[in-house]
């Protein structure tokens, strides 16, 4: 175990080093002893070596929503593989590329494929490619999910605005900025002890109700509950989460917009309901990804008919 007491508390980038715990740290907890500041850096300068324009909105796909990278133009797409350090989608659903290239007039990065707690990997792992991004230059994430639907007002195929969310891997302690707050991220340092109060921009969600009025879309607005997965809920699970407030459920998300907060992204998040959730103890009914994947596909196109606009919008009010 390594007691280092320098500014990096223990943090050094060698592969045995990321293993042992910084200081103050308990040796079982579950943190971000892999994803370190030097680990981060040397990743960024990996990809700046091959990607020489600054992207400004970093998208992350949800589960069969990775076509959206098809509409980026003038592409350069990096796969997972080639990045150091840089873990692997696992899922049906998700490709393993960073795909960057123009979008409606703006540079943008998009993640075909995120990491999820139930493939194995940490919060923090799953996160990581936000600050990645962020450090690529990127100051606006649209983060994109698949979601069952909680509210029973809401119908399969629905697309809701996430304007809040319920963290539950959080809520039992397993944070993606649990460990050492590196303040060597000079650019986005964020502090110990982040406000997410207002993770979801504002600002945006009234945006992109103005752009799905234009498509004569009606989106849902809701909060996205973050569970572990990778089992779907019971049926007092899901009871549970109605009582609590919550209008979406899904196993990704929450991770990835804490730490945008932090790193001071701006941040929209659209959740796509690909299925109803269990209520009652008579039906036979069960969700499955392969429904997940299908309605995903389906609804595809409208989903990046929207992102394209609200991207365009982005582009002529930047200051
Ligand atoms: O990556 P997202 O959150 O879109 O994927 C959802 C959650 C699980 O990975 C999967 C379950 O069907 O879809
Ligand atoms: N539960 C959790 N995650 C999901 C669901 C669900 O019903 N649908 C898509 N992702």
């Amino acid at each position: 175990m390594s007691h280092q007491t320098n500014s990096s508390a223990g943090l050094t980038g060698t592969a045995d080093s990321s293993l042992s715990s910084s200081v103050g740290e308990h040796p079982n907890a579950i943190t971000n002893r892999f994803y370190t500041y030097e680990r981060v850096e040397e990743i960024v300068g990996f990809i700046q070596k091959l990607v020489t324009t600054k992207p400004e909105i970093a998208i992350i796909c949800g589960s069969g929503l990775g076509g959206l990278a098809e509409l980026v133009t003038d592409k350069i797409v990096v796969p997972y593989a080639d990045i150091p350090h840089f873990p692997r989608s696992t899922v049906v659903g998700h490709r393993s590329n960073l795909v960057f290239g123009n979008l409606n007039g703006l540079y943008v990065v998009c993640m075909q494929g995120r990491f999820h707690p139930y493939e194995g990997y940490t919060t923090a792992t799953c996160a990581f490619p936000v600050r990645v991004m962020r450090m690529l230059g990127a100051h606006t994430l649209i983060v994109t999910c698949a979601a069952g639907g909680v509210n029973k007002g809401f119908s399969v195929g629905d697309i809701m605005l996430i304007k809040d969310h319920l963290n539950f891997p959080n809520l039992a302690g397993n944070n993606p900025l649990i460990g050492h707050n590196d303040e060597r991220y000079h650019l986005f340092p964020g502090p110990r002890f982040p406000p997410v109060g207002h993770a979801y921009d504002r600002a945006y969600l009234l945006k992109m109700k103005e752009v799905a009025k234009k498509h004569n879309v009606e989106l849902r607005e809701g909060v996205y509950c973050g569970l572990g997965g990778p089992c779907y809920e019971t049926i007092a699970e899901i009871n549970m989460l109605r009582i609590l407030g919550g209008d979406a459920v899904g196993m990704s998300t929450v991770h990835e917009v804490t730490l945008a907060a932090h790193c001071g992204f701006r941040t929209l998040g659209l959740a796509l309901i690909t299925n109803k959730c269990l209520s009652d103890y008579n039906t036979t009914y069960e969700p499955v990804h392969e429904d997940v994947i299908r309605i995903s596909e389906l609804k595809a196109n409208e989903l990046q008919q929207l992102i394209f606009d609200f991207v365009g919008f982005i582009k002529d009010h930047r200051t």
